[in-house]
């Protein structure tokens, strides 16, 4: 194509609505953060592998010494703008376009629109979902169902956040200089370039959820990106603004570092909790020491969990910062009344616990949950938009609260069964398009199945490993229960067992076997995509 910038290829096709987003001018501004930035996201990715061999060998994660002075500080964030004020209630959701109209009319204060966890990286779904996103922003996004159902945004909408992928993730289908280049770059670059000026000049901005994270150094990458995105621009710094969620247990050690890192263009932390129990399992799977009980029974109340979550409230609130909650995978459970109140109050006691604690808002799956979380936050905040003025002084987070992985019992036969049967299930989705499904009643997406296939690595090789009965996990007594798992599956989706599914239980074998361990699943599951 002749009118791509030099040094630039797409590998990819550019249908005419594509073209929009992929303008010359907007592939040359990739280029150029490409060019300045890739270097350096490459030498972050190989940092992790650093410090995991550390953790292979016993080193425990502590507070860092060299940055005990930011600790210690007497700093804030900068101010942040009038539509971040108030983030009671976040609804989250993929990028496709009718979700993304009723997420914004859902009466939520802020939607999270996801390229990441909830979200499966096709080239279709990366550029329809920046497509959606630009007439989001200029309020004329609309929609037809094929039933002919009209879906238009109200008068009042949530305030669009964006979570591009995390640095681990690239954009195949875009080499700059022969390299292919990183997806968080591409989402963020793309979302920008086309948006920035209209937002500022209707007094907004684009705003970000960072995702990932392991060390305060891969914030300052996100922070030096958005000083050069604003350089080059003509754009005011400090005018982006992001939220990064401390979903890694490596970031939750550098909670201070990464806000400080970020302080010009920080919208405060968010608890990633299912990243977060991914994080755990993958960190520590090779400690003999570590092992954990069925996924079922790691919630916000058990102690490591609850010093991570109080640990960012004390954190935020001492930099001026919002602490937002992260999200109970429950939603409306359709045609049982009675399952479906059991999960509302499950949504209103996990709602209540965040904002007594002091939690200045809360993550929400599903549209049906917004008035639910909304009753539990409006309860404490009133008429305040936040609660970032509580100071929290009386929480003291040790290292080793926030490594005291307990509860290390059941673990089950049924709870192995039900990792491998949504393992299976979610991978399968995932690779037919779709990141983020219904399963057994609950919002499966990315970070949840991540908890389901390490869990079965891990248990295989610790010690601990053990099913209640006794039964130690091994490789033979998965490859058993993922045969019998299969040959259930295959009956209840009759012809909606496709390939993918095929592929997914294959996958889903070599993740969990495999000696190596794999980072992310969303690794080799881009292989089978596009
Ligand atoms: C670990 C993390 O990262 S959490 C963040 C990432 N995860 C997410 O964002 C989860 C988002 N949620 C979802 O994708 C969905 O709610 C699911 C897949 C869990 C369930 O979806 P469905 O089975 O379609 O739900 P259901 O049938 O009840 O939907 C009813 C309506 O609400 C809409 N809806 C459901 N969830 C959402 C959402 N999050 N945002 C916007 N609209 C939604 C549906 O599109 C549907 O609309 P319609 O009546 O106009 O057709
Ligand atoms: O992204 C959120 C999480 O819980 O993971
Ligand atoms: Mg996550």
């Amino acid at each position: 194509m002749s009118q791509l910038p030099a040094g630039v290829e797409v590998l990819a096709e550019i249908t005419p609505a594509y073209a929009e987003i992929l303008t010359p001018e907007a592939l040359a501004f990739i280029a150029s953060l490409h060019r300045q930035f890739e270097g350096r996201r490459r030498e972050l990715m190989a940092a992790r592998d650093v410090r995991q061999k550390e953790l292979d060998a016993g080193k425990l994660p502590d507070f860092l010494p060299e940055t005990a002075a930011v600790r210690a500080g007497d700093w804030t964030i900068a101010p942040l703008p009038h539509d971040l004020l108030d983030r009671r209630v976040e609804i989250t959701g993929p990028v496709e376009r009718k979700m993304m109209i009723n997420a914004f009319n859902s009466g939520a204060k802020s939607f999270m629109a996801d390229f990441e966890d909830s979200n499966c990286p096709s080239w279709d779904n990366q550029l329809q979902g920046l497509i959606n996103v630009r007439d989001a922003y200029r309020k004329t996004i609309s929609f037809t169902s094929p039933e002919g159902k009209v879906y238009k945004l109200n008068e009042q909408i949530a305030t669009l956040v964006l979570r591009p992928r995390g640095w681990h993730l690239t954009e195949k289908h875009i080499k700059v200089d022969g390299e292919i280049i990183s997806g968080s770059i591409f989402d963020f670059a793309l979302s920008f370039f086309h948006n920035i000026d209209y937002l500022v000049a209707n007094g907004s901005a684009t705003y970000y959820y960072l995702p990932k994270m392991e060390s305060h150094l891969e914030a300052r990458l996100w922070n030096d990106i958005f000083v050069a995105a604003q350089d080059a621009l003509g754009i005011k710094q400090g005018t982006i603004k992001a939220t990064v969620l401390i979903e890694t247990i490596l970031g939750a050690f550098e909670m201070d570092e990464i806000l400080y890192e970020l302080r010009e263009h920080s919208s405060g932390l968010n608890a990633g909790r299912w990243d977060y129990i991914f994080s755990c399992i993958k960190k520590f799977r090779t400690n003999r020491d570590f092992c954990l009980a069925d996924r079922a029974r790691i919630n916000m109340t058990v102690p490591f969990m609850r010093a991570y979550a109080l640990l960012l409230l004390k954190t935020c609130h001492k930099r001026n910062a919002p602490a937002i909650g992260g999200m109970a995978a429950l939603i409306p459970i359709k045609n049982d009344p009675v399952k479906n109140e059991a999960a509302m109050a499950g949504i209103r006691a996990d709602k209540n616990r965040d904002a007594t604690d002091g939690y200045d808002g809360g993550w929400v799956a599903h549209p049906g949950l917004v008035p639910v979380a909304m009753a539990e936050f409006d309860a404490v905040l009133g008429d305040r938009p936040n609660q970032i003025g509580k100071q929290r002084d009386d929480i003291n987070v040790t290292a080793a609260e926030l490594l005291d992985f307990r509860p290390e019992a059941p673990i089950t036969e049924a709870g192995l069964r039900m990792n491998i049967n949504v393992g299976i299930q979610y991978i399968g989705a995932w690779i037919s398009g779709n990141g983020c499904v219904p399963i057994h009643n609950l919002m499966e997406d990315a970070a949840t199945a991540e908890i389901s296939r390490s869990q079965i690595w891990q248990w295989i090789r610790s010690p601990k490993g053990k099913l209640e009965d006794g039964r130690k996990v091994t490789t033979e007594l998965f490859r058993e229960l993922l045969a019998d798992e299969v040959a259930q599956l295959e009956v209840a989706y009759g012809a909606k067992w496709t390939k993918q599914y095929q592929d997914a239980a294959r996958m889903f074998d070599l993740l969990t076997t495999a000696d190596d361990f794999v980072e992310f699943l969303t690794l080799p599951g881009y292989e089978y995509i596009d």
